[in-house]
């Protein structure tokens, strides 16, 4: 190693990631250098209240609210505030000074990714966003340098650890999505604003991000279609598990061929998704994430590991640094990224999938008439039914999976069956997820 050699490091946030990124800095200074092939010295820490309680023990002259003085004087820019406002700002200051950024902030790569890319360019700087991803998992250094030679056709998965944390605990305590959300809050994984884990914002900025990689794409983070968990009921887990699944919020990322015009677009979602109690994505607990990759020619591949944590994401979040800092010392280009696909994104209402929708029906003759007459004239197929009288009587549960339709027939279909005479209730619909990774 050159001894001589220092790189400045300027750390923006210091809550559940930043104060284990500091942490780690700090404790483990030595073979930092030793791997970087310079000293990573920590030259301040960025907040909004210096006095504020942390959950490590950091030196407290190294705190301070002056960012942009301590970005000015820096080589890197650890970015780990979240939000978009001042770290678009801020992250924006860095790199037109020249130093590179790393940061975990999906939501600003999601809105912003393609200004701050254009930045780092301008000017050389390279932007690292490992953690924006899956915490711990490595995704996004596999999506934009090993599979580069690959063509890659679907990235699906598990990409937020709250959601996970909480219908796994849905299914396996039968506990509220309300006390789930306050241990995932408690260890770390929720969000600032939880309604990002809950309502799927955060799994549907990621799907965005992974999309734009992997099928060297712009996708927009407004085209990608989103469902989050709140409306997923403890009666929909128990008709789910009933039926030999498990509900997991997944995101989809798929290049879609038009078979009459050979036309290739992008389709990118996020909703809750029943999973057969078999498929490897149901045996995913707690806040870990698992991301299947289906490439041309690597074939299925399969991502897992921690997907939320302070010090998990922090060890994604050093991969970065350090990686930035080899550069710094030997040169060299930084991570590729090409995006000059250009494709079009489908159409949510074109997207195809299988259904399962639950009815409560007046418990009487020719209620199933009924429904299946709408089925029909929607175009949508029935695969099974299995009808049930509610344990207060009165009326009863009907359950109805279907064969693959459109997102629009499916849509217009609710509508006519909240509408139908014999449904008191449309109590819930959920895509299923079909033969081995595919959706
Ligand atoms: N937690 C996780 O498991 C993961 C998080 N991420 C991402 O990492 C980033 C950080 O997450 P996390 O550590 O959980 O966030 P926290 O909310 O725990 O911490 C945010 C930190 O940023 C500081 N901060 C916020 N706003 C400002 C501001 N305007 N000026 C100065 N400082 C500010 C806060 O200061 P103060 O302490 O004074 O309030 C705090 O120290 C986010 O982008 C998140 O999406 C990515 C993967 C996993
Ligand atoms: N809130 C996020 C944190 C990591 O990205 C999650 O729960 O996955």
């Amino acid at each position: 190693m050159n001894e001589s050699r220092t790189v400045k490091v300027a750390l923006l946030g210091a809550g559940s990631v930043g104060s284990q990124v500091a942490r780690l800095l700090l404790e483990q200074s030595e073979a930092f250098a030793q791997r970087a092939g310079a000293r990573l010295e920590l030259v301040g820490i960025a907040v909004r209240n210096v006095d504020a309680a942390r959950d490590v023990d950091l030196p407290t002259e190294l705190f301070t609210t002056d960012a942009e003085r301590l970005i000015l004087g820096a080589d890197f820019v650890i970015e780990l505030m979240g939000g978009i406002h001042p770290a678009l700002e801020l992250v924006t200051l860095a790199l037109a000074s020249g130093a590179d950024v790393v940061t975990a902030n999906k939501a600003l790569l999601a809105h912003h990714g393609p200004e701050l890319f254009e930045i780092a360019e301008r000017v050389g700087a390279q932007l690292y966003y490992e953690a924006a991803v899956g915490g711990a998992i490595p995704i996004i250094r596999p999506l934009r340098e090993n599979l580069a030679g690959d063509r890659i056709e679907r990235v699906l998965g598990i990409v937020n650890g709250t959601t996970n944390y909480i219908l796994d605990r849905m299914h396996t305590e039968k506990d509220t999505l309300e006390e789930s959300l306050r241990i995932a809050t408690d260890l770390g994984y929720a969000e600032a604003d939880p309604t990002a884990d809950i309502e799927g914002f955060d799994a549907q900025q990621k799907a965005a991000i992974l999309a734009s990689i992997a099928f060297h794409t712009e996708v927009p983070v407004t085209t990608v279609s989103r469902e989050g968990i709140t409306g997923i009921s403890a009666g929909q887990i128990a008709d789910a598990e009933r039926g030999g699944h498990v509900v997991k919020l997944l995101a989809i990322c798929e290049r879609v061929t038009d078979p009459d015009t050979g036309i290739e677009a992008v389709s990118a979602r996020v909703h809750p998704t029943l999973v057969p109690a078999d498929h490897p994505l149901a045996s995913v607990h707690g806040g870990n994430n698992a991301i299947f990759v289906e490439s041309a020619a690597a074939g299925p591949l399969m991502f897992y590991g921690a997907g939320a944590g302070g010090v998990q994401t922090a060890s994604a979040v050093l991969g970065d640094l350090v990686s930035a800092a080899r550069r710094h010392v030997a040169g060299g280009p930084g991570l590729g990224e090409s995006m000059d696909a250009d494709l079009p994104i489908v159409a949510p209402e074109q997207v195809s999938t299988r259904y399962q929708i639950a009815l409560d029906v007046a418990d009487e003759p020719g209620v199933l008439a009924q429904v299946a007459q709408q089925f029909a004239e929607h175009n949508v197929s029935v695969a099974t039914a299995e009808q049930s009288v509610a344990t207060d009587g009165g009326h009863a549960v009907l359950v109805i999976g279907t064969h693959t339709a459109t997102e629009g027939a499916l849509q217009q279909l609710v509508q006519a069956l909240a509408e139908t005479s014999a449904v008191k209730r449309v109590t819930g619909v959920l895509r299923v997820l079909g033969e081995g990774v595919r959706a």
